[in-house]
């Protein structure tokens, strides 16, 4: 494929270390080659895509091959990321070009009927039929403020620890929890050293990051990422705590894990980047006012294959529907189709009846995760009810019991 007369082409394993650096300069981040020979093993040279004008590299985006949570189950999912377009070659339709690109070779493929991605920017995906399926709350607070229930006795034991020496505990709890939360990726062996590898450069004057782990009467049963920052001011303490992943399967854990982030000495403030929108620390606090909870976006998701893809998640209640779709960028999605399903099976076919709902194939990877529903998209303009009463039949169908969340910037 050609843009412009600059030809997209699939990477080598070679073009790793200058992919990398070409992304790192369009991020402002200085590289560092402890992050990068973590990362090497996950780049995917053959789901690489780049564009050259002469010898420079002037775009890239990959898709690494990863399963997602959503409602029900877990389901392979493009995990779309690496995406930058040079300075000096920015909006002419490079980006456009390579979205397309790679979205007519997910779907010819067949592997995955999604793709999902973490947005530099909220305005930049909706074009390519992006929608926002999950959102995080942006947390901070003056930890002096924050009060959590006192301990009972017998909650457990807590203990601290170097993260790399602790990955095949955190991996168990964290699969135990994912498969409960839509939005939570797979980890294997590569992706848990990506996760936590913990370059000095990237620290921002910060500690290494340390672990507090909780251990229940069946083990540990619950962990807490986090580090620390030194300040000291005219009152004294002022230190910040700053939380990465707080994942636990009991409420004991959870709740004794938070009760240490929150009362470390000499510590005054917590900030912590991706809060779920049904966080329990939300409903633990004594005086929830005082945290400070910014919503923004975390995953958005490309519904690639309709029918694959609707069939593939689960339902809360019972669904049958038919959703008119138009997609200007995947045809083969523009269509009449009809959902079945329930909370253990779905089915999605061409329909040969009216359509219930119509929408653009956005609103489906809003609706995918169980993050939003039918009637508040259609208030936004961009669903419609064409059949009285489809909205409110739908809407139990399309939630989920938890709300999605999503764990690391991949
Ligand atoms: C999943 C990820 O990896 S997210 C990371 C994305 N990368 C970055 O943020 C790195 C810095 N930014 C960039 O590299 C580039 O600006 C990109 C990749 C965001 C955009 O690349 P471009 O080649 O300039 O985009 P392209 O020319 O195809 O633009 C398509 C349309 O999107 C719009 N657009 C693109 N980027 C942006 C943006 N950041 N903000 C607003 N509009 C944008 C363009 O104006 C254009 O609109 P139009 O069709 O109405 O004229």
């Amino acid at each position: 494929m050609t843009t412009s007369a600059l030809a997209i082409e699939t990477a080598t394993a070679d073009d790793f270390d200058e992919m990398n650096g070409f992304l790192g300069s369009l991020f402002h981040q200085t590289l560092d080659t402890e992050a990068q020979e973590v990362e090497r093993p996950i780049f995917e040279p053959e789901r690489a895509l780049q564009i050259r004008d002469g010898s420079d590299l002037v775009a890239t985006a990959i898709a690494f091959t990863r399963t997602l949570g959503v409602p029900g189950g877990d389901l392979a999912a493009a995990h779309v990321s690496m995406v930058g377009v040079a300075p000096t070659h920015r909006r002419r339709g490079l980006l456009t070009a390579m979205m397309h690109h790679q979205l007519r070779q997910i779907y010819d493929s067949r592997r995955e009927p999604v793709a999902v991605l973490w947005a530099s920017e909220g305005r930049i995906y909706p074009r390519f039929g992006y929608g926002l399926a999950s959102q995080r709350y942006h947390v901070s607070g003056e930890t002096t403020e924050l009060r959590l229930p006192a301990p009972t006795p017998g909650e457990g034991r807590l203990r601290l620890d170097r993260p790399t020496d602790r990955q095949a505990d955190l991996a168990r709890v964290y699969e135990r929890v994912r498969a409960d939360r839509p939005g939570w990726s797979a980890r294997d062996d590569r992706w848990w050293r990506y996760v936590l590898v913990d370059p000095q450069a990237h620290r921002g004057g910060a500690t290494e990051r340390r672990v507090v782990l909780h251990e229940g009467p069946d083990g540990v049963d619950g962990y807490g990422l986090f580090r620390t920052k030194a300040e000291w001011d005219d009152g004294g303490p002022n230190s910040l705590t700053t939380v990465d992943e707080v994942v636990a399967s009991t409420p004991a854990g959870y709740l004794a894990i938070w009760r240490m982030l929150l009362s470390l000495d000499l510590t005054r403030r917590l900030a912590w980047m991706r809060a779920a929108v049904d966080e329990p620390l939300l409903r633990l606090l004594d005086e929830p006012r005082r945290l400070n909870c910014r919503l923004v976006d975390a995953l958005w998701v490309r519904v690639v294959d309709v029918p694959a893809a609707l069939a593939a998640r689960r339902y809360a209640t019972d669904i049958d529907v038919v959703i008119e779709v138009t997609d200007h960028l995947l045809p083969e999605n523009t269509g009449r189709w009809r959902l079945r399903g329930g909370p253990t099976e779905a089915t999605c076919t061409p329909a040969s009846g009216p359509a219930d709902l119509a929408c653009d194939v956005r609103c489906l990877g809003e609706l995918f995760l169980g993050g939003v529903t039918p009637a508040a998209l259609a208030e936004t303009g961009r669903l419609r009810e064409l059949r009285p009463g489809a909205l409110t039949a739908t809407g139990p169908a399309f939630t989920w019991h938890r709300a999605p969340s999503a764990m690391e910037i991949f």
